[in-house]
């Protein structure tokens, strides 16, 4: 079966004022069914052109992108994309929000109740259905876009530092509750991160970019079950993962041999 994304010899110039510049330079990445992966690297490695690149938002230089073994030609409803920032309506209640992309789907409007229900209480919403997103807090708000992208039933997520506006406590609560939305109905997952803890936790594999030229540096296996744990989280095990991460994601030129060599 083909891999859920396939990223093969992507090469990326954006054309500006200053010039060219070379956001991600012969990328290749592949990422199979149900996998939760994780993108972490410095700013400005190419982390958010190459979730665009899989959205359909942006066409590569040069190389190609496959989503389930078909060429990527614009954003489509296989592929739910959460950004930073909410993006959210905020005129219309969180059922109303997540009912608004079922629309296009040609559900009844039981169904889209029933469905947007089912997606609400799965990130512990169900009561708050009827709130407007200004009701919400930050941390539901995100739920709330979860919910939405879920909703629509794709079979690929990208989510491009969805936690990175919360408070660190609402964080670890966010991680805790996306893995068992995602263990419970288990997407591929593509996430990308500025933090190597939350890289290693979340990730069955943390792809390790550096930039200028964006490359994929070190791409690290998590072999930890899950259910995720705090205790895991505090293990030696995760500080030893977690190390190799720290140091790729700081240090590239010390890990940039480790590319390829399977360690
Ligand atoms: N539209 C654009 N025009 C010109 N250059 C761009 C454009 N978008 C991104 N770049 C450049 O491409 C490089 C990669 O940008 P990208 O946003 O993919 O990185 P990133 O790893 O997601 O960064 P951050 O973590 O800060 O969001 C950067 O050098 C950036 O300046």
């Amino acid at each position: 079966m083909a891999p859920m994304i396939s990223i093969q010899a992507v090469t990326k110039v954006y054309q500006s004022s200053r010039g060219d510049v070379t956001s991600l330079d012969d990328v290749s990445l592949d990422v199979d069914r149900g996998e939760f992966v994780t993108l972490v690297g410095p700013s400005g490695c190419g982390k958010s052109t190459m979730l665009n690149l899989v959205a359909g938002l942006l066409e590569p230089t040069s190389g190609q992108v496959l989503v389930n073994g078909a060429p990527v030609s614009g954003p489509g409803p296989d592929r739910g994309v959460i950004f930073q920032q909410y993006a959210l309506f905020p005129w219309l209640t969180a059922r109303k929000n997540v009912e608004f992309g079922l629309r296009l789907q040609g559900l009844s409007k039981r169904e889209r109740r029933e469905r947007a229900q089912h997606y609400l209480e799965l990130v512990g919403l169900g009561r708050f259905g009827s709130a407007l997103p200004k009701e919400l807090s930050g941390g539901m708000k995100q739920r709330c876009a979860i919910a939405r992208a879920y909703a629509v039933n794709p079979s690929l997520l990208l989510m491009d530092e969805p936690f990175g506006a919360l408070d660190a406590l609402t964080r670890v609560q966010m991680q805790d509750d996306l893995l068992a939305t995602w263990q419970q109905e288990r997407r591929t997952v593509l996430f990308i991160t500025h933090d190597v803890d939350e890289a290693v936790y979340l990730a069955g594999r943390v792809v390790v970019m550096s930039p200028h030229p964006g490359r994929i540096s070190d791409i690290v296996d998590v072999p930890l079950p899950y259910p995720r744990t705090e205790d895991m989280r505090l293990s030696p095990q995760f500080a030893e993962i977690r190390g190799r991460v720290w140091r790729g994601v700081h240090h590239p030129s010390a890990t940039s041999n480790l590319r390829g060599d399977g360690a």
